[in-house]
């Protein structure tokens, strides 16, 4: 298994400031590695340990597209646990960043712990990890990943398979509402093993008189062939 200190080596490794610029440019930016192969199969074979999940959602069902996506309980594998705790401090100056453009409150502090001890005393106390499973024909619908008044502007989906060996189609799809304008739309391929950072619900657009919030949604094209699976890093807890 990957370290914890791999992990976070390879996390703190990464140029930074050089994604805080992709960020502020087209709202997300895919990392290096950060992960390997082998730890990518591990990670996508707990997909079957039905004891590591607290519930499955069949996204047909709910109108969410096509495809299943299963919640992991708090107890999170050890490198679902090392992603997360090494990124935030990462994600956490962009946030900031981007508070302080948009005039909003940045009530996040430097621990992410102490951060979720608040998400859960306001009542969002539920993991929001996720492993997601797409086979020919899935898809995943625009939408966004918010459960009440607590939310972390940044969040990481990780690549487990890999486009064209594995699955064809299956693009991460980015929208950004644009104001007074026709919406932009930005697809990116996942790498296998690698991170892409994207905006949760809005982030700060210039605007004639400053900056104002851009919203965005994101999904997923459909999947032509094969299977795509992909780990979901969430910074707030669901309700
Ligand atoms: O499978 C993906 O690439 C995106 C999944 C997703 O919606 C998320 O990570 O929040
Ligand atoms: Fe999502």
């Amino acid at each position: 298994m990957t370290s914890a200190r791999a992990i976070t080596a390879a996390v703190d490794a990464a140029d930074w400031t050089a994604l805080a610029t992709e960020l502020d440019t087209h709202g997300c930016a895919l990392t290096p590695r950060l992960i390997d192969p082998a730890e990518c199969r591990r990670i996508a074979g707990l997909y079957d340990d039905a004891a590591r999940f607290r519930s499955t959602v069949d996204m047909a069902r709910h109108r969410f597209g096509s495809g299943r996506y299963r919640y992991f309980t708090h107890d999170l594998p050890r490198p679902v646990a090392a992603l997360r705790a090494a990124l935030y401090p990462h994600l956490l100056t962009v946030a900031r960043d981007w508070a302080a453009r948009l005039g909003r409150p940045a009530p996040w502090p430097d621990s992410l712990d102490e951060w979720l001890a608040r998400c859960h005393a306001a009542g969002q106390a539920k993991s929001a990890q996720i492993l997601l499973r797409y086979e020919e024909g899935d898809w995943n619908a625009l939408h966004r990943d918010l459960f009440g008044d607590l939310v972390f502007p940044l969040q990481v989906v990780i690549g487990l398979d890999e486009q064209g060996a594995d699955y064809t189609g299956g693009e991460f799809l980015l929208v950004e509402q644009r104001p007074r304008a026709q919406s932009r739309g930005t697809s990116t391929v996942l790498k296998q093993g690698h991170g892409l950072v994207f905006t949760t619900r809005d982030r700060p657009v210039r605007s004639a008189r400053g900056w104002s919030a851009g919203p965005v949604r994101h999904g997923v094209s459909v999947v032509r062939s094969g299977l795509r699976r992909s780990l979901g890093l969430v910074f707030h807890e669901a309700a």
